[in-house]
């Protein structure tokens, strides 16, 4: 396939799909990676090095990764003539099946969309999948955080985050404010003029597909819960809907059923016969939940905003963002990259926590299969928290720890993996 600017390598192969949606991986995959805004140029190579150490040490060269460089962003907008966002990014990383990313600037309040959220849309990775768990040593503000142990499905396509929104003034938004006061009977804009409009997309398939990946990753799990998170109660029809769906997906495909007459429910997990209850919470009230009983909580499939929200809040809760790993996955296609943003106040500085990036590679590589390389970054990670050589962000919170820089604390865990 001939590219303008990026390189494919010769000595790489492919990804396929087979038939099934499973994947064929060659022994020498063609992976395809966004460098990133920011603190990209900090993390992502520290995260390829880590990586190919991990596969390298795992099968002794007998597997390798073929890195292939696709760019979005500011390095895109180098090298395309201003595109941040070039057509053949998008054709590269759907092509290749698997991807992994730096993180993307977005603009507050004006200029361009995000990218981050434009690249899931273009590829519909409907899912984000955010594991958050406590590695032991890392510095948390709470007392048991080994008690935090959930994954989050958040949906990836929909809900007000899909960025149909209307600037206060523009044309637009006040033919949608008059669409809404002279058709739709609404009066309750509290002030009409100088008003922005945002639209939040809800629907029974985007809802279900992601709530059906959220209960079967319960299930091949062997996990106690599925937690439906929400603000159904105010938002009944977007995301109180969001909470029905998802009760009616888990009675009507996976047969659950009701606990003292519902809407709680529960089915026996068809591998093990296990219990697994699904149930619903409130997002506010989640918030104080997942810090208070935690251990309460296993799978969560939260809407696209909540989501966002409760992944950092989680994160935090084991020790930040510096280590908080994700994958957008479709049915197809999966682009991996971390929690947090571009932290542009650190760019450049070999400075900050490449723990994130990395342990997003550690859940690509299980998507590959090669578990045997995923165990060894969770063994590297473990070790170098383990010896105390850490980044400033565990540094300043822990006591007697050496403060590493991001590469020197990707070799530490390079030394014990
Ligand atoms: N998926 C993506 O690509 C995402 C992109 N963004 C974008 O990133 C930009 C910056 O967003 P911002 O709100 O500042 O959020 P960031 O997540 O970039 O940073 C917020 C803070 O989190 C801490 N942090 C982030 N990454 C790390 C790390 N690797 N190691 C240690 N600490 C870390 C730092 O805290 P401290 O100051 O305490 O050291 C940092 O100041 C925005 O343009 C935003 O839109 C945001 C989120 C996701
Ligand atoms: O796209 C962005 O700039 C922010 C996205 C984000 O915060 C997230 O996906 O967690
Ligand atoms: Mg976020």
């Amino acid at each position: 396939m001939g590219y303008q600017h990026i390189q494919v390598p010769a000595d790489g192969t492919p990804i396929s799909i087979n038939e099934d949606k499973s994947l064929n991986v060659p022994d020498r995959p063609i992976i395809s990676f966004v460098e990133g805004d920011g603190i990209g140029i900090d993390i992502t190579p520290v995260m390829r090095k880590v990586t190919d150490a991990a596969v390298n040490k795992a099968y002794g060269g007998a597997k390798s990764i073929a890195w292939m460089e696709v760019y979005c962003g500011e390095k895109a907008a180098e090298r395309y003539e201003g595109d941040w966002f070039p057509a053949e990014t998008l054709d590269a990383i759907k092509a290749y099946v698997v991807g992994i990313k730096g993180p993307l600037t977005t603009p507050v309040g004006g200029g361009f969309r995000s990218l981050n959220v434009a690249l899931r849309q273009e590829m519909d990775l409907y899912v984000c999948q955010r594991p958050v768990r406590w590695f032991t040593g890392v510095p948390s503000p709470v007392k048991e955080p080994q008690k935090t142990n959930m994954v989050i499905f958040r949906e990836n396509s929909e809900d007000i985050y899909a960025g149909i929104e209307y600037k206060a003034d523009s044309d637009d938004a006040q033919k949608v404010i008059r669409f809404l006061t002279e058709e739709m009977g609404v009066t309750k804009i509290r002030f009409e003029n100088h008003c922005g409009i945002g639209i939040k997309p809800v629907s029974e398939e985007g809802t279900k597909r992601l709530v059906r990946k959220a209960l079967q990753y319960t299930i091949d799990q062997d996990l106690p819960s599925l937690t439906l998170v929400h603000k159904g109660n105010i938002m009944k029809f977007t995301e109180g809907a969001f909470c029905d769906w998802g009760y009616e997906l888990a009675r009507e495909e996976f047969g659950a059923e009701l606990i003292d007459g519902g809407p709680w429910c529960k089915l026996n997990n068809p591998n093990t016969g296990k219990e697994i209850v699904v149930k619903d919470v409130i997002a506010d009230a989640m918030l104080q939940q997942v810090l208070l009983r935690p251990d309460e909580y296993s799978v969560i499939a939260t809407l696209n905003l909540n989501g966002d929200y409760l992944s950092d809040a989680l994160a935090a809760q084991v020790g930040g963002i510096g280590i908080a790993p994700g994958a957008n996955l479709s049915d197809t296609v999966a682009l991996f990259e971390a929690t947090h943003g571009t932290a542009p106040k650190y760019t450049g500085q070999d400075k900050v926590n490449p723990g994130s990036l990395i342990l997003s590679a550690e859940m690509m590589l299980r998507h590959l299969g090669w578990n045997e390389a995923a165990e060894l970054i969770v063994k590297g990670v473990e070790g170098a928290i383990g010896a105390k050589t850490v980044t400033y962000d565990f540094e300043r919170l822990m006591d007697g720890a050496t403060l590493m820089s991001c590469s020197a604390f990707g070799e530490e865990i390079i030394n014990h993996m």
